[in-house]
Parts: structure tokens; C-alpha cells; sequence
């Protein structure tokens, strides 16, 4: 079976349009972009578009290739300051001069949307999240509209990161999955993926994961954008040789990555209401 999360995303995105009407409320979400790089322009424009199909204002602050960390660090923190402003979404990765940590330490919990903050990544621990990242919580979702049961299952993470490998492990783990996290100090990676019943892989290397390394009838989750040989847009799993063998599995394009834009929406709905429920704060 085919996880398609474009077509999960249209209907979450369809679903959230209705829900805005009906709650009369008008978020906001501020983007902050620094440089020039494609791909970073182009999945911003595309949060931009989201925001406009489901009735949710945007602004988007630009800051050249050679911003200081105080120049970024300044317009985080006028979006921290502006009532106007429910989200903030500071563009990863940024330029490499650039002290990342500040940058995400500095966004208001109750505004950083994309659950990046120690604030939020410690209650997403704690099993009370607030906001928890996107893609992983957008994974979490598929799960959910295609009935894949987590209980009890051997999910296999491939990746450490803050922004997915993390906080995909701890989710995998509220959902009561038995959670094994891979990297590339692992010893004997093969065997610890065959093992999963759900397999992410998050680890940047086109085409990966191939057969010998999936399970027979396993769930099988791409979070890789890569460029094969050709140049085409693919992920980290050899989708054409994994897809006989797995039980389900998420394509690229059109599996994990819209599923990332829908929940940006979903998590910037969550702040506005919030806002009026907890009086700006969630501390
Ligand atoms: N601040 C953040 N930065 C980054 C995040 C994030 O969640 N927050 N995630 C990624 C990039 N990303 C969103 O920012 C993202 C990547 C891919 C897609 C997507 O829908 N891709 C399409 C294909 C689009 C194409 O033609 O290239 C697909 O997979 O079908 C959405 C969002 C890193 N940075």
C-alpha cells in the first residue's frame, strides 16, 4: 500500500480551512528566510500558499546571505514582540556562520511552531506536547488516517536530529511503540533495521534503503529529500525495489513532505487558540 500524504494533506488542509471559519479567529504566521538557497525559497513560498488556501495571514521577513546572528536574533525577537504574530518559522538550514541554537533558543515557546525550542521538545518528552515538530508529527498523522497501529510495534528511527530523527522517537514512544534510534555509530545497521515493524529513515543518503534491509510486509517511512544521479527529486528508500516488499510505505515526492506543510498549518491554528485561551502564554 501506497501512503499517499499529498492526498492526507489536501484533506487536512480542507478539514483546518473549516475549522478557521467556524472558530472566527485569524492567525498569523511570520516566516523568517536568510539567503538565497532554491530549496529553502521554494518550501517557504509553498508554506505561504498553504496559509493563503486556509485562512491563515502571513508575512515573510528576507534577510541576505551575509546577516549576522544579531540581525536574525533582532527580527526574531520583533516577532516575539508583535501581538499580530501567532507562529514564527525561522527557514532551516540556515548559513553555516550563523549559531543556529541562539536563533531557535530566541522564538517564543508559545509562537515556535515548528517545536524546535527546548521548551517544546522537553514537553513533547514529558508526554504533554504543545507543539511538536512537523514532519514527525505529520508521520504521526499518516498513521492515523491510514490506520497503522504504533502499539507494541518495533519502530526503527534512522537519524538522530532535533528536527525529526528526536522527536519521531519520542512520539513513536507516546504512542507506545517499542522505539530502537539508529545513526551512523551503529553497529550491525542492517540487522536493527530487518527488525522494524516501522522503519523512518532520516538519514540524507539518496536511494539507501533497499530490500535486504526492510522487513516483509513492514511500514516504510521516507523523510530523505535527495537528487539522484539524473538530478530528480528522490528519498533515502529505493522505493521501486522496496515497494513488493513492504507492507506500506510513503513515496517522495509526495509522501512525508506535504504532510510537514499541512501540520505547520495545524500548529499555527494551535497557537491563535492558544492565544485566546491561555492569555499568550504557555509557560
Ligand atoms: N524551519 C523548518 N525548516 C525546515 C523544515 C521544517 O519543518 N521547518 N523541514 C525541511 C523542509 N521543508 C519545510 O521547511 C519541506 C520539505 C519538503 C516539502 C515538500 O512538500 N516536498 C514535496 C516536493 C517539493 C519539490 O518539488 O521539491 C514532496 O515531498 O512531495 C515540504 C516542506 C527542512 N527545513
Amino acid at each position: 500500500m501506497i501512503l499517499d500524504g499529498k492526498a492526507v494533506s489536501e484533506k487536512r488542509l480542507e478539514l483546518l480551512k473549516e475549522k478557521i471559519e467556524e472558530s472566527g479567529l485569524y492567525p498569523r504566521l511570520a516566516t523568517v528566510i536568510v539567503g538565497e538557497d532554491p530549496g529553502s525559497k521554494l518550501y517557504v513560498r509553498m508554506k505561504h500558499r498553504a496559509c493563503e488556501r486556509v485562512g491563515i495571514g502571513s508575512v515573510g521577513i528576507e534577510l541576505p546571505e551575509d546577516a549576522s546572528t544579531e540581525r536574525v536574533l533582532e527580527a526574531v525577537t520583533r516577532l516575539n514582540n508583535d501581538p499580530d504574530i501567532n507562529g514564527i518559522l525561522v527557514q532551516l538550514p540556515l548559513p553555516s556562520r550563523i549559531d543556529t541554537t541562539r536563533i531557535i533558543d530566541a522564538v517564543a515557546p508559545e509562537k515556535d511552531v515548528d517545536g524546535f525550542h527546548p521548551y517544546n521538545l522537553g514537553r513533547l518528552l514529558a508526554g504533554t506536547p504543545v507543539f511538536a515538530p512537523c514532519t514527525p508529527q505529520g508521520i504521526m498523522t499518516i498513521f492515523g488516517e491510514y490506520g497503522i497501529p504504533t502499539e507494541g510495534r518495533r519502530a526503527v528511527v534512522v537519524g538522530r536530529s532535533i528536527d525529526v530523527g528526536r522527536p519521531m522517537a519520542v512520539l513513536l514512544l507516546n504512542a507506545d511503540a517499542t522505539v530502537t534510534v539508529c545513526h551512523s555509530k551503529t553497529r550491525n545497521l542492517e540487522a536493527e533495521m530487518r527488525n522494524a515493524d516501522i522503519l523512518v529513515s532520516a538519514v540524507g543518503r539518496a536511494k539507501f534503503v533497499g530490500p535486504e534491509m526492510v522487513k516483509e510486509g513492514a511500514t516504510v517511512i521516507d523523510v530523505g529529500i535527495n537528487y539522484d544521479e539524473q538530478g530528480k527529486l528522490c528519498g533515502d528508500v529505493d522505493f521501486e525495489a522496496v515497494r513488493g516488499h513492504a507492507g506500506a510505505i510513503t513515496p517522495v515526492p509526495g509522501g512525508v513532505g506535504p504532510m510537514t506543510i499541512a501540520t505547520l498549518m495545524e500548529n499555527t491554528f494551535r497557537a491563535a487558540n492558544l492565544r485566546t485561551c491561555f492569555n499568550n502564554t504557555v509557560r
